[in-house]
């Protein structure tokens, strides 16, 4: 069943197409990566799904409803979270503050110590909860912005390129936490790093110049001699 969707979704940026007339359809419980070059129009449509950017045409459905006129904290409220290519954590507080201020949209009183504890375990980072948010590694810092996302138990999380500026060793723990929280969430994901891509996706939808230029199973995604030419550069 369909959580999210789109229709004929467009942006235009003075003169320029960024995105142009994207018909994606989201299940829920389904993790989808969103690929395409630099440039290909992935961030204005996540822009335009979460409400940051105001669509030139076309409409975003979420849970059956019609929320493209729908302002962006509105469907954070109706269960939308969402994480940036920028870290947009709070420096001066501790990692658990900085969840706390998440869960605090969800519940209130008591319930927050349970969810901001379970958030930060649930990313690794619960020896880090005294820890401010500014003296973590940036890939620290990044893990704690999925346990911001996470506290707000959302039903659909977006990560924009989660995986940039991390080492290793932290993309493989952001592999096994993505297969994790699988199954429980429906998740959109902004990846350049393939590995990420064909280990935790169910399906991937590819950008190119603002189309979709196909969309499968990763198996048949890396075989899309279209896709290895636009992207893979492996044509
Ligand atoms: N606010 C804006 N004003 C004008 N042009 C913009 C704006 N935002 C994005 N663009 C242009 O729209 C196109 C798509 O950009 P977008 O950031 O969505 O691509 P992307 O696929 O996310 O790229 P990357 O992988 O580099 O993050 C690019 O040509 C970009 O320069």
């Amino acid at each position: 069943m369909t959580l999210l969707a789109t229709q004929g979704l467009s942006k235009h940026f003075a003169g320029l197409q960024a995105v142009r007339g994207v018909d994606l359809d989201l299940p829920r419980g389904e993790v989808r990566a969103l690929i395409g070059p630099n440039g290909a129009g992935k961030t204005t449509l996540v822009g335009m799904i979460c409400g940051r950017i105001a669509p030139s045409s076309g409409t975003v459905h979420f849970d059956g409803r019609d929320i493209t006129a729908l302002p962006a904290h509105r469907r954070i409220n109706l269960g939308m979270a969402y994480t940036f290519q920028i870290t947009s954590v709070f420096a001066r507080l501790d990692a658990a503050e900085n969840v706390a201020l998440a869960a605090r949209r969800r519940v209130r009183g008591e319930g927050v110590e349970a969810v901001v504890q379970e958030a930060l375990a649930r990313v690794g980072l619960a020896d880090r909860a005294a820890t401010l948010a500014g003296d973590l590694s940036y890939g620290h810092q990044r893990l704690l912005e999925i346990a911001m996302g996470l506290a707000q138990a959302p039903r659909l999380l977006i990560l924009d390129e989660p995986t940039q500026g991390l080492a290793e060793s932290e993309i493989a723990a952001f592999k096994s936490l993505i297969r994790d929280l699988a199954g429980g969430a429906t998740i959109l994901l902004i990846e350049h790093n393939m590995s990420v891509v064909m280990e935790t996706a169910n399906r991937v939808t590819v950008l190119n110049a603002g189309e979709v230029l196909a969309e499968g199973a990763p198996a048949e995604i890396r075989a899309d001699k279209a896709v290895q030419a636009a992207y893979l550069g492996t044509g």
